[in-house]
């Protein structure tokens, strides 16, 4: 049977709500992703942002290094090829990235939002970067209120739950791979640790996904669809209902190895304050409750960073 992660237009969700809303439901319980199109955010939003981001990796190396931030499980700023990895895996990933957080207005309400710290060298980083980080935020907000619907849950449920996330912009760097023989790859196999994540750049080849029946299914988008999966925080807190689907980027094959690879995950996080409590509508006979300890959604956050080598235990 062929197999494709579904594409969804999101203005039907305006226009046909009740049908668009049992169709994401179906996909993301089948794939745990889905592609979305009718988006509304712009190409030159994106290109504005790739260029961006290119010209920051194409500076040297010490230079790029003066912006990591020490201590802070590389939740700003940037992390060189070689620190995260898989959680369970002996091989660091093949990519570098930078992460772009929440711009407050006044006091931090969480000591882990941290202040962003921006490039010099790219002047336009800033703009372009930060733009799109609240475009995808404001998609990412309308995909939850179509799964809040999907729920059981007043349209507006997450709302109040992620209007300070600690969320972030992942603009990713995968270079040309010199050593092929390397038992690394471009993303090890892993779930992501928050409610969503909202992919901008997965036209291009790399991106699996593995099904249930321990295949791996390459994601094809048509251009400008964003692609929308869901991670462990919103697996935990639907008790499974929307699973967490693990994927993988892996290294092309042949001369396609010496080009690099770029892409810019959003990653959607609740307010570091919320309490991860299964939803009662997602407990039933045939399906208990697997998490009866509630988490907080900080000490599930450093947890993880751990695990995947951002966070020494030390500096928790
Ligand atoms: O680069 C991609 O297509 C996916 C990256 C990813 O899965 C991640 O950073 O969590
Ligand atoms: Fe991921």
């Amino acid at each position: 049977m062929t197999q494709q992660v579904p594409t969804l237009d999101i203005r039907r969700f305006a226009t046909d709500k009740d049908n668009f809303v049992a169709e994401i439901g179906k996909a993301y319980t089948e794939f745990g992703f889905c592609g979305i199109s009718g988006h509304g955010i712009s190409d030159a939003v994106v290109d504005d942002t790739y260029s961006a981001i290119k010209q920051f990796f194409a500076l040297p190396s010490d230079v790029k290094a003066r912006y990591y931030q020490p201590g802070q499980g590389g939740a700003r700023g940037y992390t060189a090829v070689g620190v995260e990895k898989a959680k369970d895996s002996n091989h660091p990933d093949l990519k570098e990235f930078w992460h772009v957080g929440r711009e407050l207005d006044g006091p931090a309400p969480h000591p882990s939002l941290y202040p962003n710290v921006w490039p010099t060298e790219v002047p336009e980083f800033k703009e372009a970067t930060y733009r799109l980080f609240m475009e995808l935020e404001n998609l990412g907000n309308r995909v939850l209120e179509a799964l809040a619907l999907f729920l059981d849950q007043p349209q507006d449920y997450f709302a109040d739950k992620v209007n300070f996330g600690n969320s972030i912009l992942r603009p990713i760097h995968y270079p040309p791979i010199k050593d092929t023989t390397t038992q690394s790859i471009r993303a090890g196999q892993h779930e992501d640790i928050n409610l969503i994540t909202l992919l901008v750049g997965s036209n291009e080849a790399g991106l699996e996904i593995l099904r249930r029946d321990g295949s791996w299914l390459p994601v094809t988008t048509i251009e400008g669809t964003i692609v929308v999966n869901i991670g462990d925080m919103l697996q935990r807190l639907t008790n499974h209902v929307l699973p967490s689907t693990t994927h993988r980027v892996v290294n092309p094959a042949g001369s396609a190895a010496d080009e690099p690879r770029y892409s810019i995950p959003f990653f959607m996080h609740p307010n570091p304050d919320f309490v991860i409590e299964t939803l009662p509508s997602c407990i039933s006979a045939d399906r208990p409750n697997r998490y009866p300890e509630p988490i907080n959604s900080n000490d599930y956050l450093l947890q993880r960073l751990e695990e995947i080598g951002l966070l020494k235990k030390s500096e928790k």
